[in-house]
């Protein structure tokens, strides 16, 4: 006779390749990208149609093709419902029911910009989409790719406090790119592939803001002499430059911006999931330094960041960078507070 084998069920969470949990404690996210029309926003996109803790997908820009953007993705075989939000009268239905908000809405820098000088573009529309997430989705985690990161996530916060829907643990600023980068160049002096390598990025994200601590690299970074090292950190801190530079006009970097950003997105709805130590660096509200907002290594867990790990011991080099970092953070989160208390 022909017996038939019995297939066993395999749970959600095993198919999702998150063998440890059972389907309890599996959950599905809605997830919002703001600017999604844009260089980062629509291969962002189409990185979290792909990722299966996703199973709504809400695209909200200004911009005429964002319904188009959406129809586009959805016709992708994966389980993320995609929907098309276009102009502030479709905001709010796109943020209803968020659990991740993640913003790259904003004017990008052009050869010769500084970040800081998006700023007078940039504030109102953070401010503005900061806003509907506090009347429409207030537990949201908020993640802000809109530069300057260093000034807009003082202004959601300050949104939020108004709101009196302030959490500090739900707004992060991404500099999950600089992380990347570091890997990157360092997996490349190495001659190892970069996944393998480990490298907190800590302080802002802008020029000498960017401090790599390559002391604490794993594995530790294969250069002798100080200048080299005084290159590379220079190399992590100017990189988004190097990338408008070479693009000429063209804006600035968006495709390995989208990779990081769905990084970060990803190990934030696995720390919504449950998922224990999931650690990434991202600019906070923090009292770790005289800087109020801080980036550094943090856990993410059920409520956002659930840990600030702070960044352990520095060497003198590490010492001045995050010396001369201090002040220009604190005039960024100023400009950023001042804003928007007006
Ligand atoms: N945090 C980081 O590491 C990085 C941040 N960025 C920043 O990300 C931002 C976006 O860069 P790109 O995608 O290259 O620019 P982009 O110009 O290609 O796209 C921006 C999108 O935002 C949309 N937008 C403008 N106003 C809006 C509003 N009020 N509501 C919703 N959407 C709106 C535009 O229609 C456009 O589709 C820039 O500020 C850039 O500086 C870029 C790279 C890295
Ligand atoms: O450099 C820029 O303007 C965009 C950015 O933040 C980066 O690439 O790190």
């Amino acid at each position: 006779m022909f017996s038939r084998a019995i297939k066993p069920v395999t749970s959600v969470a095993a198919q999702n390749g998150l063998k440890k949990f059972s389907t309890t404690s599996q959950k599905n996210f809605k997830v919002v990208v703001a600017g999604a029309a844009g260089g980062i926003g629509q291969p962002l996109a189409l990185l979290l149609k792909q990722n299966k803790l996703v199973t709504k997908l809400a695209l909200y820009d200004i911009a005429p093709v964002t319904p188009g953007v959406a129809v586009d993705l959805s016709h992708m075989d994966t389980p993320a419902k995609v929907t098309g939000h276009q102009g502030p009268d479709q905001l709010a239905d796109a943020i209803k029911g968020a659990d991740v908000v993640v913003i790259p809405a904003g004017v990008p820098r052009k050869p010769g910009m500084t970040r800081d000088d998006l700023f007078n573009t940039n504030a109102s529309i953070v401010r503005d989409l900061a806003a509907c997430v506090a009347k429409n989705s207030p537990k949201a985690i908020v993640a802000i790719i809109t530069n300057p990161v260093n000034s807009m996530v003082p202004i959601a916060s300050e949104v939020m406090k108004k709101a009196g829907v302030y959490d500090a643990n739900r707004i992060l600023g991404v500099t999950t790119l600089d992380v990347v980068r570091a890997a990157a160049f360092i997996g490349e002096i190495n001659g190892v592939d970069p996944q393998t390598v480990s490298i907190p990025v800590i302080g802002g994200h802008s020029g000498v803001t960017i401090i790599p601590l390559l002391s604490q690299s794993k594995p530790a970074v294969k250069l002798s002499d100080q200048a080299k090292i005084d290159a590379l950190t220079q190399r992590i801190q100017e990189a988004g430059t190097e990338v408008v530079k070479a693009k000429a006009g063209g804006g600035s970097a968006t495709l390995s911006m989208a990779y990081a950003g769905a990084r970060l997105t990803g190990s934030v709805l696995r720390g919504l999931n449950g998922e224990s130590n999931v650690v990434e660096c991202a600019y906070i509200k923090s009292d770790l330094t005289e800087a109020t907002y801080f980036a550094n290594p943090v856990v993410l867990g059920k409520n956002g960041v659930e840990k600030n790990l702070g960044f352990g011991q520095l060497n003198d080099y590490e010492k001045k960078l995050l010396k001369a970092a201090i002040p220009e953070l604190q005039k960024n989160i100023k400009t950023g507070e001042d804003f928007a208390k007006k």
